[in-house]
């Protein structure tokens, strides 16, 4: 088995909200093993966002944080951006909308690696046609806005990996896409991670698309990390009622229910 890349012991976050606290993780143990793609699923709310920004050092001021993250083979907590990559669900935020695409990619390059501007546009380019954007030379000198929701993302990924990281966190990545795009973003972000010898820590609330990949899948509710384990031995043995009704209902946690109440007599 391979080694433990982050491991979460009782990990309890709590935001200040409406003058009050609300718990977020209640004493969450988890291991991230180095090169596995391990897929966080749960319903909105469910603490998946909160887990992400715990483990990347990246909670917003206010939050309290109780328990233990550890990054066993390293000396020194990743850097965020540098070591760790995040695509989010929406391009457009994470994409800034006057700066050419080539600019954007090749900042990362540029900062964290310490590369000039001809060898980090350079990479630019070899990251645009990693992540098969057409017409590549082009789009390095083309802005967000001419690129549809699909490309936005494969280009926020090509930013979220310039550095190198040897840790993705995708974060709802594929959720504003249609499922022929979110299929296809899915399996880019796989490619990515296994030519690249990356890590992924994919949050989604779909268990389907989720379960289409991932080696191990966790399932968050309402805080408290309920089940986890290998992604066939969860689906097909699930040990939770939870877990089970997940998967009898097969279900994307953003759908509302198509109907409401009894069924008639
Ligand atoms: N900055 C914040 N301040 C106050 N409360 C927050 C903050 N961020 C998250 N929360 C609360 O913490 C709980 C968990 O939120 P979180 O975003 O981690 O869940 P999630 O599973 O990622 O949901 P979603 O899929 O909707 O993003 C929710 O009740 C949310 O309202």
């Amino acid at each position: 088995m391979n080694e433990i890349l982050c491991a979460v012991r009782k990990l309890s976050v709590t935001y200040g909200k409406n003058g009050g606290q609300a718990t977020a993780l209640h004493a969450v143990d988890l291991d991230v093993i180095a090169g596995e793609r391990l897929a966080i699923i749960g319903e909105s709310g469910s603490g998946k966002s909160t887990l992400a920004c715990a483990v990347a050092g990246l909670l917003p001021e206010g939050a309290r944080m109780e328990g233990k993250i550890s990054w066993p083979s390293r000396n020194t907590p990743p850097v965020p951006g540098r070591d760790i990559g995040f695509v989010f669900q929406d391009p457009t935020a994470s994409l800034n909308p006057v700066l050419t695409i080539g600019e954007q990619i090749a900042e990362g390059a540029r900062q964290h690696l310490g590369f000039g501007w001809k060898k980090a546009l350079d990479k630019a380019l070899d990251l645009l046609n990693q992540v098969r954007i057409p017409l590549p030379e082009r789009a390095l000198a083309a802005y967000p806005h001419q690129f549809s929701g699909g490309q936005r993302q494969r280009i926020a990924i090509a930013a979220a990996i310039a550095a190198r990281p040897s840790f993705l966190i995708a974060d709802e990545a594929t959720s504003a896409l249609d499922m022929v795009v979110q299929a296809e973003i899915v399996s880019l972000l796989d490619e990515l991670v296994r030519e690249n010898g990356m890590t992924l820590l994919f949050i989604t609330h779909d268990l389907a698309l989720a379960s289409g990949f991932a080696d191990r899948v966790a399932i968050f509710e309402n805080g408290h990390l309920v089940e986890r384990g290998a992604t066939q031995t969860v689906l097909y043995r699930p040990q939770t009622a939870y877990a089970r009704s997940l998967i009898a209902n097969h279900l994307d946690l953003a759908s509302p229910p198509l109907l409401s109440g009894s069924p008639p007599p």
